[in-house]
């Protein structure tokens, strides 16, 4: 059996996964990486190998400790995973203006875009910030690619009513 992350060795929404995969009897199994979550933390490969499998731990560690990063994050810093993306020319400018035409340009391909609401499909929240919201009134919605939608966070010091669809967050900090 091969896994990205250590099978876990502890009771939360499901039973063990360490523990069924000893009923069920597996010979080997090969880890990519172990869980830092304090929880499971070597617990699950020490319950496979007390069993007798053979277990190979630490393969293409790298890229499962990318592969799992939210999920390590959530458990070890207890806070999400954040991913900060903006769209930007190559000259460095976003947000652009015209004068004459004054609504939002395009800066992403119809390909970028596409990627844009995958990665909205993949995560559970949007957040964005009172600026944005007056400039824009984004949808934040996922329309060019499969999924649900996230939910959307709309950051302000001064609002006191989220705009529809959307949870309102306090912002006290000032920069
Ligand atoms: N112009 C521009 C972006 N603009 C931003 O996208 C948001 C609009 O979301 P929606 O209303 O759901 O289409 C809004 O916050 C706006 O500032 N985003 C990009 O990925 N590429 C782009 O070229």
């Amino acid at each position: 059996m091969y896994v990205s992350l250590e099978p876990c060795a502890h009771w939360g929404k499901t039973p063990p996964c360490a523990n069924l995969i000893v009923i069920k009897g597996m010979k080997r199994v090969v880890c990519g990486c172990i869980d830092p979550f304090a929880k499971v933390k070597g617990r699950g490969v020490q319950t496979l190998r007390n069993a007798g499998i053979e277990v190979t731990v630490g393969v293409l560690e790298k890229e499962c400790l990318e592969l799992n990063k939210a999920f390590i994050t959530v458990n070890t810093l207890k806070r999400p995973y954040i991913i900060l993306k903006w769209a930007q020319t190559a000259n460095g400018c976003m947000g652009l203006l015209q004068q004459s035409r004054p609504q939002p340009i395009s800066i992403s391909t119809p390909t970028t875009r596409r990627l844009v609401h995958k990665l909205r499909a993949d995560v559970g929240t949007i957040l964005v910030g009172a600026g944005t919201w007056k400039a824009d009134h984004p949808q934040l919605n996922v329309r060019a690619w499969y999924g649900p939608d996230p939910e959307r966070i709309l950051i302000s010091a001064h609002a006191t009513q989220a705009p529809e669809g959307f949870w309102l967050a306090h912002s006290t900090m000032r920069w």
